[in-house]
């Protein structure tokens, strides 16, 4: 396990004593100035010669995020006043709270109790008595004494006898603070994986000319929906796409497809609520199932690894939809609901999306991303460059379905072929050709909806590579 205390400066007795003083102070103007708050004075007990440190310092933050969480959940108004989070004697945080000091405390208290590395925390809850300002004991209100990290007992008892070497009790501390901070972690990679694929569904709608689909220039392929419209899913989809990274980080079991199960069933809720916010237009349906599919794998592999990878990521998609085409599709006769994806397998046996998806989505890491990655400029460029190169070889049921006809595939293909030999978005020469493709997909009414998928899922690994594979390894 990772040791906390090889960094950080050792503190002695007068800097220590001074800073005590320097807090006794500060407390004493709070509590003179904000006679109608309550003063909480908010420090952590960590034994021996080194008080802080970035690890110490990220615990202490992150576990009155919590603290205050409690408080914004109970109704309790309050405020900070003062820091000193770099302080080599610990650091050290000031709030005031609208509530009377006895219900202070007894929240206070619950927090210090509430996980084991809770109680590394020590929140005073300070009252005036005469001229004095003194904390509140928990015995003050009848609330058990606090107990020792190392073995249980009352802590004052452990501290007076000196009953576990300074050794001891900084093992017992690193054990917590390590254990509070991989927790923690795992939260904020969550956090990330949502926004990074909130923004993947916003970026690939921006990006334009897209023939064949919505962007903030022309939508007439699509004349049902309008860039507004996919802020509105995009949105929408925020809930669901927390739910899939919290399954995949809190995985237990390697049973992927077991966790495939349990993402389906949020997936079709959150289908739910994407009609709802589009008012019954399907923007991304297959975004839905695809990202949701694709958040999930990145943060189980991100919690069996403590790092991205990306190889790793798809050896996940592929072990999670393991069954996905035989238990979907079956040959069977026309089903009067039919989808486009159901009706191409039965007619020409194509296995469309749920063929990608189980293979790894093989489009996205043999063509989308090596674009996106190796092409300069803005964003603009490399989600337009990126477009073509899986336009090219991408089976889109959309496509298929809008023109009813498998030959459209060529026609495709060729159509990508002369925009990409003239340089793509990159030239404007290949720029007026991606113009004249776009109306030419407006007057035949067709639409690139498959390819937009996956050009979400390659914005998506890009930005993960991009900007989480170097931060926030889990040690
Ligand atoms: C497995 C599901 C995706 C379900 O598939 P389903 O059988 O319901 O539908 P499919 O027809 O197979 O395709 C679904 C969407 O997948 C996208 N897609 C198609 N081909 C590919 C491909 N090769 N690679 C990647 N992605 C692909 C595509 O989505 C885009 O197109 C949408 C616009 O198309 P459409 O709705 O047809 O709209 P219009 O053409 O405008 O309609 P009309 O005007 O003609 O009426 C756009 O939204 C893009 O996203 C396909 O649409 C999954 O949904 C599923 O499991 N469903 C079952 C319920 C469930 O479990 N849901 C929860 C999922 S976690
Ligand atoms: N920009 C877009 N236009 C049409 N369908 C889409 N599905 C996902 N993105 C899309």
């Amino acid at each position: 396990m990772k040791n906390i205390f090889i960094s950080g400066k050792e503190q002695d007795i007068p800097a220590v004593l001074a800073n005590k003083d320097r807090r006794a102070a500060v407390q004493r103007r709070l509590v003179a100035d904000y006679p109608e708050m309550t003063v909480v004075a908010a420090k952590l007990n960590i034994p021996g010669p080194i008080k802080n440190n970035s690890a110490i310092k990220e615990f202490f933050v992150a576990g009155l995020y919590q603290l205050e969480q409690q408080w914004l959940q109970a109704g309790t108004a309050f405020y900070q006043k003062g820091q000193w989070l770099e302080a080599g004697t610990g650091p050290e945080r000031f709030y005031l709270v609208k509530a009377a000091a006895p219900t202070v405390k007894k929240a206070t208290t619950a927090f210090e109790e509430a996980t084991a590395s809770n109680r590394l925390f020590d929140l005073d809850v300070l009252v005036k008595e005469g001229e004095q300002v003194r904390p509140l004991s928990r015995a003050d209100s009848s609330q058990p004494a606090r107990r020792c990290f190392v073995c249980g007992r009352p802590a004052k008892e452990c501290g007076r006898s000196r009953r576990h070497s300074v050794a001891k009790l900084q093992a017992a501390v690193n054990e917590l603070i390590v254990g509070a901070l991989a927790t923690a972690h795992q939260s904020v990679v969550s956090d990330r994986l949502v926004q990074f694929a909130q923004r993947a569904l916003l970026y690939e709608v921006m990006a334009w000319p897209k023939p064949g689909l919505v962007d903030p220039v022309e939508h007439g392929a699509h004349p049902d929906m309008d860039a507004f419209t996919f802020i509105n899913s995009s949105v929408a989809l925020h809930r669901y796409l927390y739910q899939a990274a919290e399954v995949g980080m809190h995985a237990s079991t390697a049973d992927y497809p077991l966790l495939f199960n349990e993402l389906r069933e949020f997936g079709k809720v959150a289908e739910q609520d994407m009609f709802v916010a589009t008012k019954g237009v399907n923007t991304h349906k297959g975004a839905v199932f695809s990202l949701g599919v694709l958040v999930m794998a990145t943060a189980a592999s991100w919690h069996k690894r403590g790092r991205i990878d990306l190889a790793d990521i798809q050896s996940v998609v592929k072990a999670a939809l393991v069954d996905l085409v035989k238990g979907d599709l079956k040959q069977q006769p026309a089903a009067p609901n039919e989808t486009a994806g159901e009706q191409q397998y039965r007619k020409y046996g194509l296995t469309g999306i749920r063929g990608e998806a189980q293979a790894g989505y093989p489009t996205v890491f043999r063509y989308g991303l090596p674009t996106m990655l190796k092409t300069a400029g803005t964003w603009n460029t490399r989600i337009v460059q990126t477009l073509l190169a899986l336009a090219r070889h991408t089976e889109d049921s959309t496509l298929i379905k809008r023109a009813g006809d498998l030959a459209i595939l060529k026609w495709k293909d060729q159509q990508v072929d002369q925009c990409l030999a003239a340089g793509g978005v990159t030239t404007a020469a290949g720029r007026a050709l991606l113009n004249d493709l776009e109306q030419e997909f407006t007057r035949r009414h067709l639409s690139l909806g498959g390819t937009a998928d996956l050009v979400i899922l390659t914005v998506f690994l890009t930005i993960v590579k991009e900007e989480l594979a170097d931060g926030l390894a889990n040690e």
